[in-house]
């Protein structure tokens, strides 16, 4: 069987005060005594030889001084960029509470403050300006096995909008999940932003802000921007997997449909949160004893990311045995102007395949020029409810008690993060539907009290998706991400529902559950990777070994000094 990598000695020339400045290798405290000798470290550390779970004791102690969200994610990135075993151990030991101040929602406002709050440096600034020279930037990358990058533009962080170099803050944050939850090492991860300006005046005219200073570069002159990043990365980690984050409507998908069949790349946005929603979906039907291809779904916000998950569910139904003009006529997607009809103006491509048609909806009766979200309430009589719209409060009483009037259980999830940009906080959708409701939101929420219940609220965020993604790609150097991988990905995940599995408990896994789950998750995707003739053939015996092997642990290894 092959050794874990990790129980090996590793080999360095760092030492001294660089060996302590390099977060992928200080121990801080741990160094031994004959590693202090061998390394230049006598002297420069107090004298007593720690372990590194008396090391997370401390750190977390320092940790729950900070009151503030906020300034537990400061402290957690300074121990992160001083030490990332530390870090990823201190994580591992508290990651239900760690988890929304390194990510969603507390990740939010460490974006919308990135300049502000700057300690040190971390990641890949790639600017429009030094477009001629990305070989050089991208070899300033100290690291040489890149295997994943998360890469931003900024220009829609979260439901927060345009946040320019700010986005960097969420490359980073998905990375450390990619670690914490799906083993990839931090030595294999690259946060990117890429800095091609800003649209936001706040920024633009905030004297700490630290990105590039003008209007962002659009048109033809931004894609072939992006197009030169992509091929540098080709060049220096021909292997890397690409994870697009937070692009804007209209270029998330162009990029997509540009590189997906180039590169190993993904958009979380689109599919990530896609996979994660229909196995919610499949999960909480599952768990009423119906299929998907019965219900009907609204959904509100039909930008890319609402629109890509529609797809989903509709070849979900379509799987299930309906056509694809039955499918499209049980989905509806109302945006700002009302429900996407037929002859509507300015419509997209991906929006015109999802318009209902003036026929099926003769019958309805409203009173401007486009159903309004509660006229859809009324006339279609849905049974699911999808907010990704990234406007706090669309899902008001009216929209909500209309819904529940004509459906005894309805499915609410209201996934627009962080949580000020929610669409309905999940304590009041309960108490408008008396408790009778299946909920998942984007963001944390600790369970809700009603009424002497209690009703665990699941967190369908992409994180249940992208970190089992990775690992499967990993273990078999998948050289595509196909829709099918991401569906086996959903399925997995409804495999785990505890409500649909047992009727009891939430309808999704614990997040502390994710490391368990993102292995099995790994497991299927490269079975189909691998069945698609994306990957390296390996039987199912040889499939764990790898994907075992590939989970880094947040140890630290034994240090051998070599010359450099
Ligand atoms: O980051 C998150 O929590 C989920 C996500 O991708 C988004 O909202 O853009
Ligand atoms: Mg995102």
């Amino acid at each position: 069987m092959r050794q874990s990598e990790q129980n090996t000695p590793l080999y360095t020339h760092y030492a001294g005060p660089a060996l302590l400045e390099t977060p992928l290798l200080n121990k801080g405290s741990a160094f031994s005594r004959e590693e202090r000798a061998a390394f230049n470290l006598t002297g420069l550390l107090p004298p007593r030889y720690e372990t590194i779970e008396e090391q997370a004791a401390r750190a977390y102690m320092q940790y729950s001084s900070f009151e503030e969200p906020i300034n537990k994610h400061i402290y957690l990135r300074v121990v992160q960029d001083n030490n990332e075993t530390l870090f990823h151990r201190l994580l591992q030991n508290h990651l239900e509470e760690m988890l929304p101040i390194i990510y969603t929602p507390t990740v939010g406002d460490a974006c919308e403050r990135f300049s502000d709050i700057y300690r040190s440096a971390r990641g890949l600034f790639i600017s429009y300006s030094d477009r001629d020279q990305l070989d050089d930037v991208l070899r300033s990358a100290t690291k040489k096995k890149v295997k994943v990058i998360v890469v931003t533009d900024g220009e829609r962080v979260l439901g927060l909008g345009d946040q320019g170099i700010g986005g960097m803050g969420i490359s980073i944050g998905k990375l450390s999940l990619y670690t914490a939850c799906g083993g990839i090492s931090p030595a294999y991860t690259l946060p990117v932003c890429l800095d091609v300006g800003t649209n936001n005046e706040k920024l633009l005219n905030d004297p700490y802000y630290m990105g590039n200073r003008h209007r962002r570069i659009s048109g033809d002159d931004y894609y072939e921007f992006v197009d030169q990043f992509i091929k540098a990365v080709k060049r220096r980690w021909p292997e890397a997997m690409v994870q697009f984050e937070d692009f804007a409507q209209p270029n998330a998908m162009p990029l997509l449909k540009r590189y997906r069949d180039q590169i190993c790349c993904f958009n979380d946005d689109i599919q990530g949160t896609a996979a994660v929603t229909v196995g919610t979906l499949l999960a909480a039907c599952r768990s009423k004893g119906e299929k998907l291809s019965n219900q009907k779904v609204v959904f509100v916000g039909a930008g890319s990311a609402g629109c890509g998950i529609a797809e989903q569910v509709i070849s979900q139904m379509v799987s299930e045995g309906l056509t694809d003009a039955q499918a499209r006529s049980q989905v509806f997607m109302v945006d700002r102007f009302g429900l996407l009809t037929e002859g509507m103006a300015d419509l997209r491509d991906f929006q015109q395949v999802l318009v209902q048609h003036k026929n099926s909806i003769a019958d309805w009766s409203f009173s401007g020029d486009y159903a309004s979200l509660r006229d859809v309430m009324n006339c279609a009589k849905p049974d699911i409810l999808i907010g990704v719209s990234g406007v706090a409060g669309l899902f008001t009483e009216a929209v909500i008690k209309a819904m529940k009037k004509n459906c005894k259980l309805p499915i609410i999830m209201p996934l627009s993060n962080p949580i000020k940009q929610i669409e309905a906080r999940p304590e009041k959708i309960i108490e408008w539907t008396d408790g009778q409701v299946i909920i998942a939101t984007g963001s944390p929420f600790k369970p809700i009290e009603y009424k002497g219940k209690t009703y665990p609220v699941a967190q369908c965020n992409n994180s249940y998706i992208f970190p089992g993604i990775g690992l499967g790609v990993l273990a078999v150097k998948a050289q595509r991400i196909s829709d099918d991988m991401l569906r086996v990905a959903s399925e997995t995940l409804a495999a785990a529902s505890p409500l649909a599995n047992t009727g009891e408990g939430g309808i999704l896994p614990p997040l502390t559950q994710l490391a368990e789950l993102s292995k099995k998750i790994a497991f299927e995707v490269a079975k189909v990777a691998m069945r698609q003739g994306y990957a390296l053939e390996l039987d199912d015996a040889a499939l764990l070994r790898k994907i075992d092997a590939n989970f880094w642990k947040p140890e630290y290894r034994h240090y051998k000094r070599v010359s450099g």
